[in-house]
């Protein structure tokens, strides 16, 4: 089975990413009420004075360039992102971001105005003079999308109106997002005009920080293909692509006077950013310190620019911030980042068409993985030896910088065992996948066995042979992954044991107890986050298989009443398919899916054997609210926000300490309220008449991605009979 595939080349070559400090001027407003903090020294220097304006305290970062107010987009364009522009039109890829914090400039540099056009204009406009240069020997063929991430839901902004876009992940293109429009054009006024409307349908809102707050992350990227004729007479392909990003300004909430839904995207923006943060700094680490595992699959943004970040790129950050001393810890906070993404480096080569079989490309993508787990398993050598070699007496000393070094150990255990978790994650991840392949690849094998096909069925079953072997390499890391845990909790104990036997001999121990007490509390709050982020990831894995899953039967040719039976026998409902989608006895009133299964496998309930089956009504979940009349903090769509806001099992409001909450379901109605409490009931105000029951939150969740109980407060479908008994709740 031959096919058309563009394939890198194999020689790469390691380039590092490029950052520009980019000081935006202050505001006309801005210059009455604020002092200037930051001073550029040659072009490379930044030196930020302390808020009192004492050069004693001062800060230096350099980075590639540092550029002040005066400098122009068209400058900076020139300076710092020409060179990589010029590398896309010759089959490279390129990634360009801005990052700051709100109001600080990302969006002026990325679209800016039309007096002084942004870097997504002026590369635009390159990119076609480029073409036309060589327009006369080679065909060019250009293409472009624009998408927005949104409350982590990626919309497609060349659309009108977009539908909600999941992302994929295949050997051959990566991460993709599926059913992404992406239109030819034949010149920089027509994506202009395209990115007009783009940003236009883009969400932004008006915030203390800035009258036009972008509230979402918007990717433009760009393809060329080049068609160029070698010497042979054959045709080669060339394709480079550049991704062009304006990030939406993290923020606090308490400077955006944010609340209701406005202060649930600040959550959702923050959540994201954070997650790039977390993979710059561990890509910094990586560098600096050798392998290091890096939270990719955190958010759909750095799913995203995964490649920008690690892979196939030459890649440029534009880090924004403001002259203003209110502004002071942001200009901090960007311009560590930035500093940390000095380090990171990305491995660059063209992209050149060839003809290949798909086996082949699956094989490239076998062997990458391949070395990835090598890699993991590099890294978990070097680990056992650090491990093997603290020993007590570093401990010995006395005093609170004794325990300063006792409690960086600890945190570097527990991130380590963070890490560990997420990988093996990830590992069990893929398998479940590579599974799936399986029982795909095995139906395929058998249909064209019938067919007698034998071209393609050997081709099946070589791809079979490979996801094989992955699934047992996996499975291989897997179990070294488990035992690098168990060793990291018996270093944990370890740890422990120095803290008690230390605080024992201590003349300071009441001191030392309450310092360590307190910094044992912060490193537990860390590991609850990450149970909770694992559980956020399950929960949209399973929605994204479910989804495919759905859209594979629907292609099958069966009926939505059909695929609806065949969901509900297995106790799932389908997002989206809100009609009823269940049977429930009448007159046993029966709760747990075994009863489902049976009474829709036979028709009439299987403990009472009564024949009279009613329909349940599916109600989706979005988010949950404070009561409370002067607060009103809504939390929405993940169990994340939900635990972090409405603290603990005790749910109560974090902004204003009530223990009242209301959940909304999707069309925004209340559907229950309840107060603190490990337990509650609710009513379930909108169903039919007289209709009113309870069901349990229960939170308790447990590594490895299985709820303990049939109910969370993931989002999600409830069902419930029409006597009101909450029978299912999609989400665990
Ligand atoms: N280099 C610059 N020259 C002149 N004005 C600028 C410059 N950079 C930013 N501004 C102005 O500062 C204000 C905030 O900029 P902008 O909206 O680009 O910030 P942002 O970082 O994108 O914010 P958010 O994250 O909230 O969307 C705007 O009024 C913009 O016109």
């Amino acid at each position: 089975m031959k096919m058309r595939s563009i394939r890198p080349p194999e020689c790469k070559q390691t380039t590092t990413l490029q950052v520009a400090l980019r000081c935006r001027p202050l505001t006309p407003a801005e210059k009455s009420r604020y002092n200037a903090l930051i001073h550029i020294e040659n072009e490379k220097v930044v030196v930020v004075s302390d808020t009192d304006g004492s050069r004693n305290r001062e800060k230096r970062f350099s980075f590639d360039y540092a550029l002040g107010p005066e400098i122009k987009n068209l400058d900076v364009y020139k300076r710092v992102v020409s060179s990589i522009i010029k590398g896309v039109v010759q089959g490279l890829n390129a990634t360009v971001f801005a990052y700051g914090a709100t109001g600080s400039g990302k969006t002026y540099t990325m679209a800016g105005t039309p007096e002084d056009p942004g870097l997504m204009v002026l590369s635009l406009q390159d990119i076609f003079q480029l073409v036309s240069k060589e327009e006369k020997d080679h065909k060019f063929e250009v293409t472009c999308s624009y998408l927005e991430v949104y409350n982590e839901v990626i919309y497609d902004l060349l659309e009108k109106s977009s539908r909600h876009l999941e992302l994929r992940e295949d050997p051959e293109h990566g991460v993709f997002v599926a059913g992404l429009k992406r239109v030819q054009v034949n010149s920089a006024a027509k994506i202009l005009e395209l990115l007009h409307i783009g940003n236009s349908r883009r969400k932004t809102e008006r915030t203390d920080a800035n009258a036009i707050s972008s509230r979402s992350h918007a990717v433009l990227e760009i393809i060329v293909k080049k068609y160029c004729r070698d010497h042979g007479g054959s045709t080669q392909t060339l394709q480079g692509k550049v991704s062009l990003v304006d990030l939406a300004g993290s923020e606090r909430a308490s400077e955006t006077n944010n609340a209701g839904h406005k202060l649930r995207d600040g959550a959702n923006i923050n959540k994201s950013l954070l997650a790039l943060a977390n993979c710059i700094n561990a890509l910094g680490k990586r560098q600096k310190k050798g392998l290091a595992y890096v939270p990719y699959r955190n958010s759909k943004l750095t799913r995203i620019l995964k490649d920008g970040l690690s892979g196939n790129s030459r890649t440029c950050m534009v880090a924004t911030v403001s002259f203003a001393d209110h502004q002071y810890h942001h200009t901090i906070n960007t311009l560590k980042y930035a500093d940390r993404a000095k380090e990171i480096k990305t491995h660059v080569q063209k992209n050149i068409g060839t003809i290949n079989s798909h086996v082949a490309d699956y094989r490239r993508m076998i062997n990458d993985l391949q070395a990835e787990v090598n890699l993991l398993r590099k890294e978990l050598e070097e680990k056992e030896v650090q491990l093997n070699g603290i020993s007590a007496g570093r401990y010995q000393e006395d005093g609170v910088s004794w325990l300063d070094t006792l409690s960086c150990d600890i945190n570097e255990n527990v991130e380590e065992r963070i890490n560990l978790q997420k990988a093996l994650f990830e590992l069990e991840d893929k398998n479940s996948h590579n599974h799936y392949e399986l029982q795909q690849l095995d139906n395929e094998i058998a249909k064209h066995q019938r067919d007698d096909d034998t071209g393609i069925v050997e081709a099946l079953v070589e791809r079979r042979k490979l996801v094989l072997d992955n699934i047992r390499d996996n499975d291989e890391a897997g179990a070294i992954y488990r035992k690098e845990i168990e060793q990291n909790e018996a270093q944990r104990k370890e740890l422990q044991d120095v803290i008690e036997k230390a605080i024992r001999c201590n003349s300071n121990a009441t001191f030392l107890r309450i310092l360590s007490q307190y910094r044992l509390l912060g490193i537990t709050n860390t590991e609850l986050q990450f149970q909770i982020a694992v559980r956020d990831q399950i929960i949209e894995n399973q929605k994204e298989v479910l989804g495919n899953l759905w859209a594979v039967l629907k292609g099958s040719g069966l009926q939505q009443r059909q695929i609806l039976e065949l969901a509900s026998r297995q106790g799932f409902t389908i997002e989206g398919w809100g009609r009823p989608s269940s049977t429930d006895c009448k007159s046993h009133r029966s709760v747990g899916s075994t009863f489902l299964k049976d009474s829709s496998k036979s028709g009439s309930c299987e403990n009472c054997s009564g024949g009279e089956l009613s329909q349940l009504m599916p109600i989706t979940l979005r988010y949950l609210e404070c009561t409370s009349s002067t607060c009103h903090s809504s939390m929405g769509n993940s169990g994340m926000q939900i635990a972090r806001n409405f603290e603990n099992l005790g749910l109560n409001c974090k902004d204003c300490s009530n223990p009242g909450y209301s959940l909304i379901d999707g069309s925004n109605k209340v559907i229950c309220q309840g107060d603190s409490g490990a337990s509650l009931s609710c009513n379930l105000l909108h169903l039919p008449v007289g209709v009113s029951s309870s069901f349990q939150i229960n939170s308790k969740f447990e590594y490895g991605g299985s709820c303990t109980a049939g109910n969370n407060l993931a989002p999600g479908t409830l069902f419930h009979s029409p006597n009101g008994t909450v029978k299912h709740f999609l989400g665990c």
